[in-house]
């Protein structure tokens, strides 16, 4: 696996190198040693499967507050999805800064995403599914969202959501 770094720091795209036979392919989605020698500690005590129907689909912006926070490897399963992070570490050159990528199954390419920073996706087609591994057990309590349309942070969404749950449509600003 390849390690590309993005505009924010510590958010990183991780790419596939698959091995390609008459079979199919086969690549390693998660290494320890791998990220190891990338600097980066990274030791899933979960792994988790979001199945969205409905393109435009758009579940965030979703944090957890310390001490539950988390780092994630996020990967696309299914179809394609356009993935957001946004830069909540106060003493980041970035703060309050957002970088999107798209995820998609046939690519294999995934998005490593560091504490403190609040993740969300949009579905760009259906039957999309998306792959979270996690650095820490899930604490309902400690989940924190924004709003994906929060005007501080203006994320370039490729399209408004069809799908958002309730929560998500009324999550504050940021500030
Ligand atoms: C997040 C999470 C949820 N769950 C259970 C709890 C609920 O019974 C069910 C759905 O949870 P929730 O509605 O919070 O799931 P999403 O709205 O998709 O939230 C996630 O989507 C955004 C985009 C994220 O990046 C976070 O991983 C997470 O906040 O899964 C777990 O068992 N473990 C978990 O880590």
């Amino acid at each position: 696996m390849k390690f590309q770094a993005t505009p924010l720091p510590g958010v990183l795209e991780v790419l596939a190198e698959p091995a390609v036979d008459m079979r199919g392919r086969f690549l390693r989605s998660w290494c320890e040693a791998e990220f190891a020698a990338a600097g980066i500690d990274f030791r899933p005590v979960q792994a988790s499967i979001s199945e969205n129907r409905a393109r435009h689909t758009l579940r965030g912006m979703h944090w957890q507050a310390a001490p539950a926070a988390e780092r994630k490897l996020v990967r696309c399963l299914r179809g394609a999805a356009f993935d957001v992070v946004i830069d909540l570490r106060p003493a980041s050159p970035t703060y309050r800064r957002w970088y999107g990528i798209t995820l998609s199954a046939a690519e294999h390419n995934a998005v490593f995403i560091p504490q403190g920073c609040a993740h969300g996706f949009l579905t760009l087609g259906e039957a999309c599914w998306l792959e979270y591994l996690i650095d820490a057990p899930h604490a309902p309590e400690a989940a924190r969202g924004l709003r994906w349309d929060d005007p501080g942070i203006s994320i370039a969404w490729p399209a408004a959501p069809a799908v958002i749950s309730a929560r998500d449509a009324a999550w504050p600003d940021h500030g």
